[in-house]
């Protein structure tokens, strides 16, 4: 039997599970899926460190288990599979990744860490789409995870050993398994069961038929929000090509409750009566800069850092703490509460995990400056929306009395001041994105590369991570390069990394196989584009390698919601906007580059490599 129609839809094309777990095995073809095994033999060797949370790893460890079977494939007989799908099971309990136990010492250590506490147990799961023409392989990516939370009892030595003895433990993430023996470890569950077991089916079905189209005005009146929609609302993946990925849930244009429908228009103009009207959203879109702003302001008054240091703290600690009133501080401490990112508990608010990563002042994955950079900048930008609109130009006069020729030097640098706090803000945002972007392409061919517009480097330090034979030029100007110093991370990376002051316009380009432009084509107009890549153009020899980092909207412009929120951001505050993937195309193809590949990523950026040919 076939439950779900979007798994009826992957019944004509030629389906590859890169697994040999048999648990994975059995879920998907107890759904009905047909499928062939094909193990993957990407080892599991990611450095976890260099991951800001356990699922990030265990996406991209998913990721490289399906990349590496679709390639193989199309090697051995040129032709790949329409679709892989790899996943990756781990268990995180207090900041640690435990995977499969290696022997049984180590499956009673595991044992023993989980033994009474409640841990999260993740499943990456990537979905990877081929496509070949000429012989080359294309592929897209799209990747998602699942958590659930499984509380242990309290377990005696004895029964621990017993379990470990029964040789359960081995090929199991955590050292058990929660669908024989290891479920009478467990006191209870919070989420989906199948996750734990391997493979999180629910949220397979639901990114499926959010790939495959966006659910139909009627589906949204009998079906609840989160529900799986009907077959024929559905299209081939390839249409939807610009679809970033998205994480832990539905994401993006494809669960927009408010779209417009999907291609079937035989009900269009149908309108929903007063008595039938779907949920909406609209309140919720409308209060959504209510919430960015307290959110701002919670970071302005370094309320993360007062917990992180002093928490958990009380109302009236925290008030006067932050010297604020009572009950002000209780409106925004309850709003941090709704949105996730503190807990209240009898003994007082607390950052959650989410806070702790990203909200500090000074984590490594901070994006405490970006808010505060949004809070002191854009959002005064944002205030004359409307003639940003009205004139398609960004809007620095009108809120800041500055004629801007070049955003950066204009604007953002104009004094040191707003300097550090913008090159602040963008060191936080790639640092959370330059793992994936330092690995969508395999770049280990290239020996040097120059990061032109690299800032503080925390692209580089990440590509010098990734590749350890690379040396990597950051190229800014000179009023960046000479701050730069303060970003420097520790750790045997940082031999690999220099910086050269000079202006991407203006001066030569240092030397490089491959030149590297992350987040910076997207501020400038078509001219300057043009003049920028044919600078790139004369420097990259033959062979070399073009890399572009920014957002690829859909080409149908149905694309993902942070690429058009991005576009938009661009027309407000730079001279530039997004481009689609065929616009990069023509603008490569027109400077010499051919081989033109995207990989798409999602969060912040997106991939497209190019080749000088
Ligand atoms: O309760 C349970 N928890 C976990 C499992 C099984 O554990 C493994 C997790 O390992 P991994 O994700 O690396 O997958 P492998 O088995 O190595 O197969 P791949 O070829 O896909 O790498 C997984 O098999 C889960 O099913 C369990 O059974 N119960």
């Amino acid at each position: 039997m076939v439950l779900y129609p979007v798994i009826r839809k992957l019944l004509e094309k030629r389906v590859v599970l890169a697994s040999a777990s048999p648990r994975r095995q059995e879920i998907l073809s107890n759904a009905g899926l047909r499928f062939e095994v094909v193990p993957s033999r990407f080892t599991e060797k990611l450095s976890k460190a260099s991951f800001p949370t356990p699922y990030a790893y265990a996406m991209e460890t998913a990721k490289q288990k399906a990349l590496e079977v679709a390639r193989r494939m199309h090697q051995k007989d040129l032709r790949a599979p329409d679709i892989v799908i790899g996943a990756d099971t781990i268990v995180a309990l207090e900041g640690l990744i435990l995977e499969k136990p290696v022997d049984k010492a180590d499956a009673h250590k595991m044992l023993s860490r989980l033994n009474g506490k409640e841990h999260s147990v993740f499943t990456g799961v990537a979905i990877v789409h081929c496509s070949s023409q000429g012989g080359k392989l294309d592929m897209d990516v799209w990747e998602f995870y699942e958590e659930t939370r499984v509380r242990f009892s309290q377990l005696s030595e004895e029964l621990l050993w017993e379990y470990i003895h029964s040789g359960e433990p081995m090929d199991k993430a955590g050292g058990y398994g929660i669908q024989a023996l290891g479920g009478m470890l467990v006191e209870s569950i919070h989420g989906d069961f199948l996750n734990v077991v391997g493979f999180p089916l629910n949220r397979f079905c639901k990114k499926l038929a959010e790939l495959f189209y966006p659910p139909r005005p009627e589906d949204l009146q009998r079906e609840k929000q989160d529900s799986i929609p009907a077959v024929d609302t559905f299209d081939n993946p390839s249409d939807v090509e610009g679809l970033g990925s998205s994480q832990g849930g539905a994401q993006g244009v494809r669960d927009r409750p408010w779209a417009e429908g999907g291609k079937d228009t035989k009900d269009a103009g149908r309108r929903p009566t007063v008595e039938s009207l779907p949920p909406t959203p609209v309140v919720e879109l409308i209060d959504g800069y209510k919430v960015s702003k307290a959110l701002f302001t919670a970071c302005k008054m370094k309320v993360f850092d007062l917990l992180r240091d002093e928490g958990p703290l009380s109302t009236v600690d925290i008030a006067r703490k932050i010297d604020a009133s009572e009950c002000g501080t209780g409106h925004l401490l309850d709003i941090c509460v709704a949105f996730g990112l503190l807990d209240k508990t009898d003994r007082g608010y607390s950052n959650t995990d989410l806070a702790s990563l990203y909200l500090l002042s000074d984590g490594e994955y901070s994006l405490h400056s970006l808010a505060v950079h949004n809070n002191n900048h854009s959002w005064h930008l944002y205030n004359h929306l409307e003639s940003a609109i009205r004139e398609g130009a960004n809007q620095h006069q009108r809120a800041l009395q500055i004629t801007v020729d070049d955003p950066f030097q204009d604007s953002f640098y104009r004094n040191k001041e707003k300097k550090l706090q913008f090159m602040r803000a963008m060191h936080g945002l790639i640092n959370v994105a330059a793992r994936q972007a330092a690995t969508a392409f395999d770049l280990s061919r290239f020996s040097s590369a120059c990061d032109l517009g690299g800032c503080t480097g925390a692209l580089a330090y990440q590509l010098a991570r990734q590749y350890p034979g690379l040396k990597v030029t950051v190229f800014d100007l000179p009023e960046v390069v000479e701050d730069a110093v303060y970003f420097q991370p520790g750790g045997p990376q940082t031999g690999q990394v220099s910086f050269v002051p000079g202006d991407f316009f203006r001066d030569s380009l240092p030397e490089a196989d491959l030149y590297i432009v992350c987040r910076i084509l997207h501020d400038w107009s078509d001219d300057k584009v043009h003049q920028l890549l044919s600078r790139i153009s004369s420097s990259c020899k033959p062979g070399g390698g073009l890399l572009v980092l920014e957002m690829l909207p859909g080409e149908d412009k149905r694309e993902a919601r942070a690429a058009v929120v991005q576009s938009l951001n661009m027309l407000v505050q730079t001279l530039g906007r997004e481009r689609t993937l065929s616009e990069y195309r023509s603008l490569l193809q027109a400077h010499g580059f051919a081989d033109v590949r995207a990989a798409y990523v999602g969060s912040i950026v997106d991939a497209v490599l190019a080749t000088r040919v």
